[in-house]
C-alpha cells in the first residue's frame, strides 16, 4: 500500500481559499497512491482560534466539495484532515473527513479530546463522542486527531474495533516535537499497528509548527519521517504485517481488562 502524507504549510500570508485550491492540486498530484492524508485544521491552522468561527463550514461545505473532487480525480482514498465544522445547531467541531476514490464521503470523525485546557479549541468547540474506523481494501483505518494522540485508551478502542492502520492528522507545535515522535512510536508499539501521523509546517497564530510527519510500523520502527517544511512524505507499507506481528508477539492477547481500583496500603 502506498500512502502520501501531505505536510501542508499553514501560514497567515495565504488565504484559506488559496490554500484550499493549492492543496486540492497537491492531492491530484498523488494519483497512483492508495491513501493520501492531510493534516488537522489545515484551512485555518489548528492554533488560529480567532478564525474558527469565521471559517467554519457545514459538513458538506467548500472543503468537502474541493476534497471530494480531488479524491475522485486522483482515484485515491483521502483522509482530508479536519475542518472547523459548524453543526446546524451552531456548535463548532474539529471534524475529519475521509473520502473514497469515487469522491464519496466515507467517514466523519469529530475530535474527541479538544486541546487548550481552559481556552482555545477546548472552549470554542464541542467534543466528539464516537470512535471511527474505515475499511479500505487491505486494511482498516482507525482515525484520531492531534491531541487524541496523548490518550492511549482511545487507540485501544480503535484496535478493539478492528483498526490496523492508525491515521492521525495534527497541527503539532515545534516546542513539543519530542512528544509527537515518542507518542507516535508508542501508539504503534502498544497497538501493534501502523501509525501515519501527518502534521503541518509553517507558523500560524505565532505558533511554529513541528512538521516531522511520521510513519511507524507495528514494531515501532520509523519507516519515514518528514523534515520541518512543507513536504509530501510517501511511503510503501504492507498492512498484512500487522497480523503477523500480533501473531508472533501476542501481547494484545495478554491484556487484563476491568482491573479494580488500587487498594491503599495499611
Ligand atoms: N491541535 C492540537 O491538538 C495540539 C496538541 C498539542 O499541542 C499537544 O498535545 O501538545
Amino acid at each position: 500500500m502506498r500512502a502520501s502524507l501531505l505536510q501542508v504549510a499553514v501560514n497567515k500570508d495565504e488565504t484559506v481559499g488559496s490554500r484550499r485550491s493549492r492543496v486540492a492540486g497537491m492531492v491530484r498530484d498523488q494519483a497512483g497512491a492508495d491513501l493520501v492524508v492531510l493534516p488537522e485544521l489545515w484551512t485555518t491552522g489548528a492554533f488560529a482560534y480567532e478564525d474558527f468561527a469565521d471559517e467554519a463550514e457545514p459538513l458538506r461545505g467548500p472543503t468537502h466539495d474541493a476534497m471530494a473532487a480531488a479524491a475522485r480525480d486522483a482515484g485515491v482514498w483521502l483522509h482530508a484532515g479536519s475542518v472547523p465544522e459548524r453543526d446546524p445547531d451552531g456548535t463548532l467541531y474539529n471534524t475529519s473527513l475521509v473520502f473514497s476514490p469515487s469522491g464519496e464521503l466515507a467517514a466523519v470523525y469529530r475530535k474527541i479530546h479538544r486541546f487548550g485546557f481552559d481556552k482555545g479549541e477546548a472552549v470554542l468547540m464541542g467534543a466528539g463522542d464516537t470512535l471511527v474506523t474505515v475499511r479500505l481494501p487491505g486494511t482498516v483505518l482507525g482515525v484520531a486527531t492531534c491531541y487524541d494522540l496523548r490518550f492511549p485508551e482511545l487507540f485501544r478502542g480503535l484496535v478493539d474495533a478492528g483498526a490496523e492502520t492508525l491515521v492521525i492528522p495534527a497541527g503539532w507545535p515545534e516546542r513539543r516535537r519530542s512528544h509527537w515522535t515518542l507518542l507516535a512510536q508508542a501508539r504503534a508499539v502498544e497497538n501493534q499497528a501502523f501509525v501515519l501521523a501527518c502534521g503541518t509546517a509553517g507558523t500560524h497564530a505565532g505558533v511554529p509548527q513541528a512538521g516531522h510527519s511520521i510513519v511507524v510500523d507495528p514494531w515501532g520502527e520509523v519507516l519515514a519521517e518528514a523534515g520541518p517544511d512543507e513536504q509530501v512524505l510517501t511511503v510503501d507499507f504492507d498492512p498484512t504485517t500487522v497480523a503477523g506481528t500480533r501473531d508472533r508477539f501476542p501481547a494484545l492477547k495478554d491484556r487484563v481488562l476491568g482491573l479494580d481500583r488500587p487498594t491503599t496500603g495499611t
